[in-house]
């Protein structure tokens, strides 16, 4: 590990999976860096979003393959690490929130079990110290009376609380990166920017990398540094989320205009046109 190394490092990175009717590239030769900034990946459904955030940490399932010139982790080889140093990576350094925290949370153990588990599996800190790391990361996530929640089942909290309880374990290792894939859109729109403060926050506060996975532009430009726009596989722009209005690519300006904005109302919303070449032009690097 180097120390002026970005915590990712990725060039040239490939998804592919074998299907019966013939090899499917779901991510076709992407290039970008993370540093200590909240990056943001905005694309729509199918555009290689999710794969890119799985890939990082090594968790495409077989039949899909990972190829890349460069792969690292803050300076470190993801793709010839033993399956055990990944174990260590993944929740460790690099933690990654998925959409919704009922899949992710084991419905047969209190919140407090799960939570103690998350940080004993990386740290070797005795349960009670576990448990009072636990209460000061949940209070840090803004949940009231932590010891009455450290007590509930998963299907006793809310949408909300329970992606809050995801963030705290996500954090309680103390990662350098967090992977947030769509990490609210299964909540309620009052819960959802309550929750995004509070992953921002910490955030900014812990110096951490962020990348942060969303179909939401708008909601990307508001919440994050700098801005990598997916398309079938590839990048197709990079900006500063400040200037995003610069933008010009005509798949961004789609993915700007063709959602509805309660300030600004039109009579009818823009459909996204879609130019064959977009999906044979290079791909753009996002590397700083
Ligand atoms: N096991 C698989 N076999 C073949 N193709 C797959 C497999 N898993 C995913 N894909 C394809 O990979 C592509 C990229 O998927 P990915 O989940 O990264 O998209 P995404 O941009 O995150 O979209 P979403 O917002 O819907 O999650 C999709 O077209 C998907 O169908």
């Amino acid at each position: 590990m180097t120390d002026d190394a970005p915590l990712l490092d990725v060039e040239n990175l490939w998804v592919r999976f074998q299907t019966r009717t013939g090899v499917f590239d779901a991510v076709r030769g992407i290039s970008f860096t993370l540093g200590r900034e909240r990056l943001g990946i905005v694309g729509e459904s199918g555009s290689g979003k999710s794969m890119t955030g799985r890939a990082v940490l090594r968790l495409i399932r077989p039949p899909g393959e990972i190829e890349a010139d460069r792969l690292q982790i803050h300076g470190e080889d993801v793709l010839t690490a033993s399956e055990k140093r990944m174990r260590q990576l993944r929740g460790g350094r690099v933690s990654m929130i998925m959409q919704d925290p009922k899949f992710s949370l084991n419905p047969v153990m209190t919140v407090g079990q799960q939570l103690v588990e998350a940080l004993r599996a990386h740290e070797p800190v005795s349960r009670a110290e576990a448990r009072k790391r636990a209460l000061a990361t949940l209070d840090e996530v803004a949940i009231r009376d932590p010891e009455r929640v450290l007590n509930l089942y998963p299907h006793e909290v809310s949408g909300g609380m329970g992606q809050r309880i995801m963030i705290a374990m996500m954090l309680l290792p103390d990662p350098e990166i967090l992977i947030a894939d769509e990490p609210t859109s299964a909540l309620d729109v009052s819960v959802q920017l309550q929750v995004l403060d509070i992953m921002d926050k910490l955030v900014r506060e812990r110096g951490m990398g962020l990348m942060f996975i969303s179909h939401d532009l708008n909601l990307v430009a508001k919440f994050c540094d700098r801005i990598v726009i997916m398309y079938a596989g590839r990048i197709v722009e990079t900006c500063k989320a400040s200037e995003l209005r610069h933008a010009r690519h005509p798949y961004t300006l789609g993915l700007l205009n063709s959602v509805p904005d309660l300030e600004h109302p039109r009579d009818r919303l823009e459909v996204l046109q879609r130019d064959p070449a977009w999906r044979e032009a290079p791909s753009v690097s996002a590397r700083q």
